[in-house]
């Protein structure tokens, strides 16, 4: 792959897809991890004189505007970041559209070494579809933008995306600084792992991830699941869940997952008791829960939801994480968001903190958890950018992104 120190930029407008994926709270970044991680690259960039035009998606708008998942803030966090750790002696100019007039006025505006952020790509169908015409004929758009194409989305590596997939084979294009340092790291697990090694799961994005856990029983010597991923191992172990999140119909998959981990040696380590309350909590006040409980893993009350990992449980993955060598953690153990749901989230970074395995924590949320709670980055071995993309790098499968950029 060519790095952005192969490109000649200066003068040039370059196309930078970063991942500006960001957990906000209204118009509030509550953690601006993924905004610092690709800083660099875009700095980089401006200081050798190119017209920098990022772009990025945020949550998961359909094909049409929807004001919640404006990047407008992100272009003010991401010009204050750049002014005050970089120099960058001007704001970020934001286009309220990605392909339309104001992103053509914007880029036009543009003096060397100079930023702009176009609105959320997600915002046109064209972004996502699964048609290959309608992706090409956005592409083809925002190719019209720029002159030269840097990668360096990390955590969307994993989607065959327009400006993911289809815009790097319209430009001459080179890999940012951030996929480069995480694929480095990502690497090292697949290569040569010190044992035990130990995988921790968990999340909301049951149906995308479960599939990890194929590959990993052939690699993990112990996979502890937690979070919204737990219930559908409970569920298939007989148990009633409540109202918790369940993939009904991945029961089957997850119930072979069982009995070959217990053919490999594979240890699987489900949740004994979880904090259950009979609503989601208010994420925005964070109004105490007046019906908190912790109830039995195999005795879940009818209509509650499985909101964290209960104190033993907790206890438990903390015991099963003590004499790890290699630990990969990808999702919240809870609705860490939520004071009263943080405890499963807390323990498991304690115990990745305080431990002396080599730690790779990966996911937007599972990283911004880890910062939210007060951990010292540094404490960790790796914090990545990528959730879904780092599992299905580490599942061994062809991204869409990293494959772009190597052609
Ligand atoms: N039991 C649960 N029920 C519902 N939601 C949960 C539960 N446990 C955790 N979550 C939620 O999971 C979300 C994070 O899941 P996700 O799978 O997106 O994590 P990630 O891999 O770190 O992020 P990404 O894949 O977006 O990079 C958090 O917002 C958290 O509140
Ligand atoms: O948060 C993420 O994992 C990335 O930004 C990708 O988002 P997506 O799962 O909505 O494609």
């Amino acid at each position: 792959m060519q790095t952005i120190d192969d490109l000649d930029v200066a003068g040039k407008r370059v196309f930078v897809r970063a991942d500006l994926n960001v957990p906000l709270s209204g118009t509030d970044i509550t953690d601006d991890g993924r905004i610092r991680a690709v800083a660099p690259t875009i700095a980089k960039l401006a200081a050798a004189g190119a017209k920098v035009i990022v772009a990025s998606h945020l949550g998961r708008p359909k094909g049409a505007p929807e004001p919640q998942y404006s990047l407008a803030p992100v272009a003010v966090r991401l010009g204050a970041i750049l002014q005050e750790d970089y120099s960058l002696g001007q704001e970020v100019a934001f286009a309220t559209d990605t392909v339309g007039d104001s992103a053509a006025a914007t880029v036009a505006a543009l003096g060397d070494g100079q930023v702009a952020l176009l609105e959320n790509l997600r915002f046109n169908a064209g972004e996502t579809s699964k048609d290959d015409a309608e992706r090409g004929a956005f592409a083809d758009r925002l190719a019209a933008l720029a002159d030269l194409y840097v990668g360096d989305g990390f955590g969307a590596v994993h989607r065959k995306h327009a400006s993911v997939f289809d815009l790097p084979a319209r430009l001459p294009h080179a890999v940012g600084l951030l996929i480069a340092t995480e694929v480095g790291v990502l690497k090292r697990l697949t290569e040569q792992v010190e044992r035990p090694y130990v995988v921790v799961l968990g999340g909301s994005k049951v149906s995308d991830k479960l599939g990890v856990i194929d590959n990993l029983l052939g690699k993990a010597d112990r996979i502890l699941i937690g979070g919204g991923m737990a219930f559908t191992f409970l569920k298939a172990q007989g148990h009633d869940v409540g109202a918790s999140l369940l993939q009904e119909d991945q029961i089957p998959v997850v119930l072979e997952y069982l009995e070959r981990a217990e053919k490999n040696g594979v240890e699987f380590v489900l949740p004994v008791d979880v904090a259950v309350s009979g609503s989601f909590p208010d994420l925005k006040t964070k109004a105490r829960v007046e019906d908190f409980e912790v109830v039995p893993a195999d005795a879940m009350p009818a209509g509650k939801l499985g909101l964290d990992l209960g104190p033993a449980t907790g206890e438990l993955f903390a015991a099963k994480l003590a004499d790890a060598r290699t630990v990969f953690w990808n999702g919240p153990m809870g609705v860490f968001e939520h004071p009263d749901f943080a405890a499963g989230t807390r323990a498991v970074a304690e115990a990745l903190a305080e431990g002396d395995a080599f730690s790779v924590v990966g996911g937007g949320d599972s990283a911004a958890a880890v910062r939210i709670l007060g951990f010292d980055e540094k404490k960790f071995g790796h914090i990545s950018t990528g959730g879904g993309a780092s599992l299905e790098y580490l599942e061994g499968k062809t991204l869409p992104g990293l494959a772009a950029l190597e052609n």
